[in-house]
């Protein structure tokens, strides 16, 4: 059998759906090429010197890795010249980086992690990159992008999508019509549609959060996972199993994959930063995926893709997978 490749594949949604903008098309397909270049980055580990850490540090206060830095450099170069972009922004840069010479129609907004999971860089463990495609505000247009063009709802998104960079590379990509997942042909370098609807079983009894923090949760946090490892005897009455990779990345795509509930709430340290992860480039784009495919997505008590937020780099609790489970979490932070 034939399968499509990522190009027929959008040209399938552009011209027989109405699903994505000719413009949308190749900005996809420019960011799919990137990872490919961050895909085989990867691969070389040691041999292509892309281990290890640099002297800097990211607006967010954390130690660089090289591929931090060398998978940003590839995304933005890629879109710089080949994208119908006017702005982007990256969890490792302070501010948005306008394009210049803007296309007289680059109306989008690119917003990327480059590389997820930078803790797993050196240990050889899956990690990725994750994206999201905003559209300008209409009254950008002839003027200089701003900040604040960025500041709008996860439930506006165009597309998200992310790569995982593990046995096997492959891009998990939503336009709106559903979640789709690609494997990336090495031999051939093009990305082969491989899961056509990607859908999250509703049910599930495995669970994944970072034990370790525990002390920290807040209590609907902590009434869910002791019910949870109560077990059969417990209140839910089913024994769970856990995960942790600690790569947001890869813990998604096993929840898109069998289902599961992943969970880096926020919690009640001193730091003021509503969680860990970011809303920008991590919770919206794999919350629009995760409900594209039958699960939900929220911050504790409410949609994630709801928020509107506030800058380009805030945190947020995440809490998002198995549509059932997700929900009875929800109901534990109502009742509190
Ligand atoms: O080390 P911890 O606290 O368990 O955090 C793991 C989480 O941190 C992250 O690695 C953060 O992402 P970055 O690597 O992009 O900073 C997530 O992918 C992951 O879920
Ligand atoms: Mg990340
Ligand atoms: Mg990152």
């Amino acid at each position: 059998m034939k399968r499509k490749t990522l190009t027929q594949y959008l040209v399938e949604q552009q011209r027989l759906k109405g699903a994505v903008s000719a413009e949308v098309r190749l900005l996809i397909e420019t960011v799919a090429r990137a990872c490919k270049a961050i895909s085989h980055a990867v691969g070389k580990g040691a041999l292509g010197g892309v281990l290890g850490s640099l002297e800097s540090e990211n607006v967010q206060g954390e130690v660089q890795k090289k591929l931090d830095v060398m998978s940003n450099e590839i995304l933005l170069e890629a879109n710089e010249w080949g994208g119908h972009l006017a702005a982007m922004a990256s969890e490792e840069m302070e501010t948005i980086h306008r394009i210049p010479h803007r296309y007289p129609k680059g109306e989008y907004l690119l917003l990327f992690d480059p590389l997820d999971g930078s803790s797993n860089i050196d240990v050889n463990v899956s990690i990725g990159t994750i994206f999201s495609v905003l559209q300008a505000p209409a009254d950008a247009a002839g003027r200089d992008i701003e900040e604040k063009d960025f500041l709008q709802p996860g439930s506006r998104q165009v597309a998200a999508g992310y790569a995982v960079y593990g046995p096997q590379s492959m891009l998990v990509l939503t336009v709106g019509t559903g979640v789709v997942g690609f494997t990336l042909d090495r031999e051939m370098g093009s990305w082969v549609l491989t899961s056509e609807n990607m859908q999250i079983p509703e049910e599930t009894a495995e669970f994944a959060i970072n034990m370790s923090n525990m002390r920290h949760w807040e209590s609907p946090v902590k009434r869910y996972i002791d019910d949870c490892l109560a077990g059969k005897t417990g209140p839910l009455a089913k024994d769970y199993n856990m995960r942790w990779i600690a790569s947001m990345v890869a813990d998604v795509h096993r929840i898109m994959t069998r289902g599961g509930i992943f969970m880096y709430p926020r919690d009640a340290r001193a730091s003021g930063k509503k969680g860990k992860l970011r809303l920008m480039y991590e919770a919206n784009p794999m919350s629009f995926l995760v409900e594209q495919a039958g699960g939900a997505a929220i911050d504790g008590d409410k949609r994630i893709l709801d928020v509107t937020p506030d800058g380009l780099h805030q945190r947020i609790g995440v809490i998002l997978g198995s549509k059932n489970e997700v929900e009875r979490v929800q109901r534990y932070h109502l009742e509190d």
